[in-house]
């Protein structure tokens, strides 16, 4: 379960961001919804243990984030929280399967073979395994991010924009994609978004 308490965070010369209190039990599905400028990748941020806030707490299953050191965190985050960010930050120097296995690897976790390349066909890009980033579609990295997401079982799966550069075919397999995997993993799942195509597969929302 993951709580939310009294969260405040001001950028420097910016202005305050509030966010209201927010509960989400294991397994959960939820949209976090907001205009431009709401704060909701500040808050997923803040959430992925990224952006330590300016007030305010963050639980994750007993585990209170900010009372962690910066590695603590740093390894908590690798081991519990699969990230899909606006924009892949794949290593260009690796392969699309080796960075699913250097997600393992740096979280300290075993590398599993099998299923990381079973995660990049349930993707529909098992012929890309031995392509480098630089070699792929924005559409295509943004599945590979997704299955990076994945690679060490998370708790909680998070997802900020992750359909914004595909079509509605690819957008909506990739929601489905992430709802039975976050499903299947026992994790919770959160997506960002502006995208009206990926709020008809939910009904718990979190408004800013
Ligand atoms: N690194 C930063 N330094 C200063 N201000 C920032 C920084 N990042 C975000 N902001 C400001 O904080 C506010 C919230 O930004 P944030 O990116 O969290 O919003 P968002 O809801 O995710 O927006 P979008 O939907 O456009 O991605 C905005 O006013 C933004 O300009």
């Amino acid at each position: 379960m993951i709580r939310i308490s009294s969260l405040v965070h001001v950028y420097d010369q910016g202005r305050s961001l509030k966010f209201p209190d927010w509960e989400i039990g294991d397994m959960e599905q939820w949209l976090l919804l907001g205009a431009s400028g709401s704060g909701k990748s500040t808050l997923l941020n803040i959430i992925a243990g990224l952006l330590k806030p300016g007030q305010g707490e963050v639980l994750i299953n007993g585990t209170d984030l900010y009372a962690l050191s910066a590695r603590e965190r740093d390894s908590f985050r690798g081991k519990h929280i699969g990230i899909v960010f606006q924009k892949p930050h794949l290593i260009r120097s690796l392969d699309v399967l080796d960075n699913l296995e250097l997600a393992a690897v740096m979280a300290g976790l075993p590398v599993d073979h099998e299923r990381n390349l079973s995660l990049l066909a349930d993707l529909g890009i098992s012929e890309l395994a031995k392509n480098y980033p630089d070699q792929l579609s924005q559409g295509q990295l943004q599945r590979v991010s997704v299955a990076r997401a994945l690679v060490n079982k998370p708790d909680l799966l998070i997802a900020d924009e992750p359909t914004s550069s595909l079509d509605d075919e690819n957008a909506s397999q990739v929601i489905r994609m992430l709802a039975i995997r976050a499903k299947d993993n026992g994790a919770a799942l959160l997506i960002a978004t502006h995208d009206a195509r990926v709020r008809d597969h939910f009904t718990k929302t979190y408004l800013l």
